[in-house]
């Protein structure tokens, strides 16, 4: 039976890593896989980027809206020759509900296995919209740690812009793009840059 997998981590747990090496691992077996990314995520164009220096191309840049189980079936049927055996999401948290709704119909109808990685949490502590979703269809759940400064594991993004954590703005700012970074941090430093940037104040 295929399943639909979300493995989440925060900013730097290795999502992007994992699934270049997952892709390659099925590959060299002669299994087919489909990578797969929502097209807002605009660093690396239609790459899957990892900090490490691997990179991986993209087979269905997917725009919010679309169809994804409609794109995944065109690019399969495109290919008859090839046998594929997972579909490989990254960035997850950027697809819409409808989208995971589309992924979930490829695992139970279409019978083939859906991974997912993405993050749990936006840099104000909210779910996104594919993350949510997720949480709610998935089979199996797996956390990916990183590490926060303080060395404890990271569970929170912290977004700086120009040098400055800051704690409002729109949920989607893609790394790099303009003066935007992001630490990933653990409960009590995100708390701490929190207090230094508003004051004193309840979660
Ligand atoms: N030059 C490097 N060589 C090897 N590993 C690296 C390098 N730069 C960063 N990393 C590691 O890569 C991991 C982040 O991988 P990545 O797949 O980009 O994460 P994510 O997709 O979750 O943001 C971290 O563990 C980080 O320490
Ligand atoms: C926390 C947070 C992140 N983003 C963006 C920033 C990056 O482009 C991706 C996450 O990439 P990674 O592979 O997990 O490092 O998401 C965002 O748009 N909004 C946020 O709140």
């Amino acid at each position: 039976m295929a399943k639909l997998h979300f493995k989440y981590g925060a900013m730097n747990s290795g999502k992007s890593d994992t699934l270049i090496k997952t892709a390659y691992n099925y590959e060299e077996r002669g299994l087919g896989t489909i990578t797969v990314k929502p097209a807002v995520d605009t660093k690396g164009e239609d790459w899957v980027l990892a900090r490490g220096g691997a990179k991986r191309r993209v087979d269905v840049l997917i725009e919010s809206g679309h169809d994804l189980r409609e794109e995944i079936k065109a690019f399969i049927a495109a290919r008859p020759e090839r046998n594929f055996h997972v579909v490989l999401v990254d960035e997850s948290q950027f697809l819409d509900r409808d989208q995971i709704d589309q992924l979930f119909l490829v695992a139970k109808n279409d019978q083939i296995s859906v991974i997912c990685y993405g993050l749990r949490t936006d840099f104000l502590a909210c779910q996104f919209p594919g993350s949510s979703r997720l949480f709610e269809l998935a089979d199996n759940f797996e956390k990916l740690p990183t590490m926060c400064r303080c060395g404890s594991q990271a569970e929170f993004n912290c977004r700086s812009v120009n040098g400055a954590f800051v704690f409002e703005g729109d949920q989607v700012a893609i790394d790099g793009a303009g003066r935007v970074t992001y630490e990933s941090l653990c409960g009590t430093c995100y708390l701490d840059e929190k207090a230094q940037a508003l004051g004193p104040a309840l979660f």
